[in-house]
């Protein structure tokens, strides 16, 4: 019974020959001139040295499992010969490989290697990501989450829950859940939120919930938090999530970013600018850092894009439990 075995030999490179020194009157179209042909052939195609390195040759071996096709020596020849099988070429640059249609190929291999070759991906589908997106105060966190969820239809961002009043133009439910002190502390006592902290006299947390619920749905979860959540949420899920700190190109940037948005009084810029000092100091305890720098927004946003394709690269996946 026939097969075929890739060849891989190291002779040395013989030009090819001339196809004008093909005897003449040779017969290319019956089958039996065909059989009459095997050994010409066989002198052409070993005469080129891509053909000893690529070629794949029959051999004798026991198919696992008999194939229609195959069993029978007509059917080998019909598999060398078959009218788009055989193609010699001259050029240097293709190797001269008799083929079979690719159909063929494929199901003689399948033949010979005892199973057939599976359609389904190779690697599991990545595991989704908590992405954990932090930085000091005006470095621009909330302008790179809302452009990275207009480009990323994959990404969940969860809304942190806050005792802080609303701002103008922010709105309840997608900037952030606004609720009052006291039903924050009912949350805080029914263990509904993931991390929660005072910032700057207010609350934030995240709600458990709905992290639960889009990765069930195979989203990756954004989480936007302040350094002191940041580490918070280092100690809940260690290394199972990705840790990106943003930051300005130079404090004078991030100051006048503060300045620029007009929403905090003096006082409030002065503990902001003094807590950011402190807060820089804590970028080791990061996977990744992003330089959000004026005007660069887009790009920021395609780095923090960059670090998620890398991790869904990953061999070794990172696993979340909440
Ligand atoms: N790359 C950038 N270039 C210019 N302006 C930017 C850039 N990134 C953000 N900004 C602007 O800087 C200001 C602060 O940004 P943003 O509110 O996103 O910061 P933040 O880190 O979320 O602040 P906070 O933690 O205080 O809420 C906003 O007015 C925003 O539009």
């Amino acid at each position: 019974m026939g097969g075929w075995v890739k060849l891989k030999t190291s002779s040395p490179s013989t030009p090819p020959r001339d196809k004008k020194s093909k005897p003449p009157n040779q017969p290319t179209n019956s089958l039996t001139n065909q059989n009459a042909l095997i050994p010409q052939m066989f002198r052409k195609l070993s005469s080129s040295s891509l053909f000893l390195r690529y070629t794949i040759f029959p051999v004798s071996t026991k198919p696992v499992f008999k194939s229609q096709s195959y069993n029978h020596p007509q059917s080998l020849r019909r598999l060398f010969f078959s009218s788009s099988s055989l193609k010699m070429s001259d050029s240097p640059n293709s190797p001269s490989i008799p083929t079979t249609t690719k159909p063929e190929l494929l199901r003689s291999l399948e033949s010979h290697l005892g199973s057939c070759f599976s359609n389904d991906p190779i690697t599991p589908q990545p595991n989704p990501l908590i992405i954990v997106i932090s930085g000091a105060s005006g470095v621009g966190k909330d302008a790179v989450i809302n452009k990275l969820r207009q480009v990323r239809q994959s990404l969940h961002f969860v809304v942190t829950a806050t005792s802080r009043p609303m701002r103008p133009g922010e709105i309840d439910g997608k900037d952030y859940f606004f609720v009052s002190k006291d039903e924050f502390l009912s949350m805080i006592e029914k263990d509904e939120l993931l991390e929660h902290a005072l910032v700057y006299g207010d609350y934030k947390g995240i709600p458990k919930k709905r992290i639960q619920e889009f990765m069930g749905k195979g989203y990756d979860i954004v989480l936007r938090v302040d350094i002191q959540g940041a580490k918070t949420l280092r100690k809940i899920l260690g290394s199972s999530a990705v840790f990106v700190f943003i930051v300005a190109e130079s404090e004078l940037a991030m100051v006048e970013r503060l300045v620029d948005r007009r929403t905090e009084s003096h006082e409030e810029l002065l503990v902001r600018v003094a807590t950011a000092r402190e807060e820089i100091r804590h970028v080791k305890d990061f996977d990744y850092v992003v330089v959000n720098a004026k005007g660069k927004l887009d790009d920021s946003v395609k780095r923090v894009e960059s670090i998620i394709d890398a991790e869904k690269s990953k061999v070794h996946q990172r696993v979340v439990r909440i």
